[in-house]
């Protein structure tokens, strides 16, 4: 009993402010200070930008069998995506009209491919930490994009209050924009629908499968990063990165971020985590969830 009461204190206390205001100045090293929120970013937006675009394409042409719809409405596309193929992946394209033939890789093995690590999510190195996010394969350099956090984007005001009881998992950006990124109860209902909403005929606009097991974008696990403590130093900081309007359409099918309402035009709000450090494989990933902007 007493256990379990010491279990659910342990999760719960980082959400309860006045233990966090009592642990503000004595968990000085777990902090993390950010003169303006202007200096927040460890790397460029374009440096974000090319690597999701450098992702998103090899998971595109990896899955070319799949996007027939999308190449059958848009021959341009077609044709952009056909100079990217490799000889042998040309002739098995070639080869077969419905491209069944081409060999698909994992998203994880894609992953591998492009940027060099793969990551995946297991039981923390933490005690009592539940589930965290480890590089499984492979190395990450300090400056990396190393994973996507996935949810609903809410703008100021919009209404969360059912969505965020009892939910770990919602992300707040500097400017007060949140990201929920539960995949359970009513925020993953929310999530499923505003992603159905949003589609365009044969064009998705959003990822939805961080919500179940088998990922299409396997950058998509940043909500499930622990935070860091004093025996683990944070590896990985958040980063804002709002998408460009010039954003591919047919490679928005593995954005895991959706806006909660249109009722503000603006762009999409995405959140990645980024290496402070260089990450070797088998070691898991720690953020700081408190970020003080001066
Ligand atoms: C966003 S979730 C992270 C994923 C979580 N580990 C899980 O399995 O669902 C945040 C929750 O993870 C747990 N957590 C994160 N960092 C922790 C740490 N350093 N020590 C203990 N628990 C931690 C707390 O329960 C916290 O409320």
């Amino acid at each position: 009993m007493l256990r379990a009461l010491r279990r659910r204190w342990n999760a719960y206390k980082y959400r309860f402010v006045p233990w966090l205001a009592l642990n503000l100045r004595r968990k000085r090293r777990t902090l993390r200070y950010v003169p303006e929120s202007s200096q927040d970013k460890i790397i460029s937006d374009e440096d974000v930008f090319e690597t999701l675009l450098k992702t998103f394409k090899a998971l595109f042409i990896n899955d070319l069998s799949r996007q027939a719809h999308i190449l059958a409405l848009l021959p341009e596309i077609k044709c952009k995506y056909l100079g990217l193929l490799t000889v042998e992946q040309k002739q098995s394209t070639v080869n077969s009209h419905n491209h069944q033939s081409q060999r698909v890789l994992s998203p994880e093995e894609v992953l591998f491919n492009t940027l060099g690590f793969s990551i995946t999510r297991d039981q923390s190195s933490l005690v009592s930490a539940g589930t965290g996010v480890f590089v499984t394969k492979g190395f990450v350099p300090k400056g990396t994009v190393v994973s996507m956090y996935p949810g609903t984007v809410y703008r100021k005001h919009e209404p969360i209050f059912f969505q965020s009881l009892g939910n770990p998992f919602i992300f707040r950006c500097i400017d007060g924009i949140l990201i929920d990124g539960n995949d359970k109860g009513i925020s993953r209902s929310v999530y499923r629908s505003c992603s159905r909403r949003d589609r365009l005929g044969p064009f998705q606009m959003s990822d939805e499968s961080w919500l179940t097991a088998a990922l299409q974008n396997p950058l998509a696990v940043g909500q499930y990063v622990n935070n860091c403590s004093h025996e683990k130093a944070a590896n990985v900081c958040y980063q804002e990165f709002d998408v460009p309007e010039y954003f591919p359409v047919e490679l928005k099918q593995y954005l895991p971020n959706i806006v909660y309402s249109h009722d503000i035009e603006s762009h999409l709000r995405c959140v990645v985590l980024v290496t402070l450090r260089d990450i070797k494989q088998g070691e898991e990933l720690f953020s700081n969830y408190y970020t003080v902007v001066n």
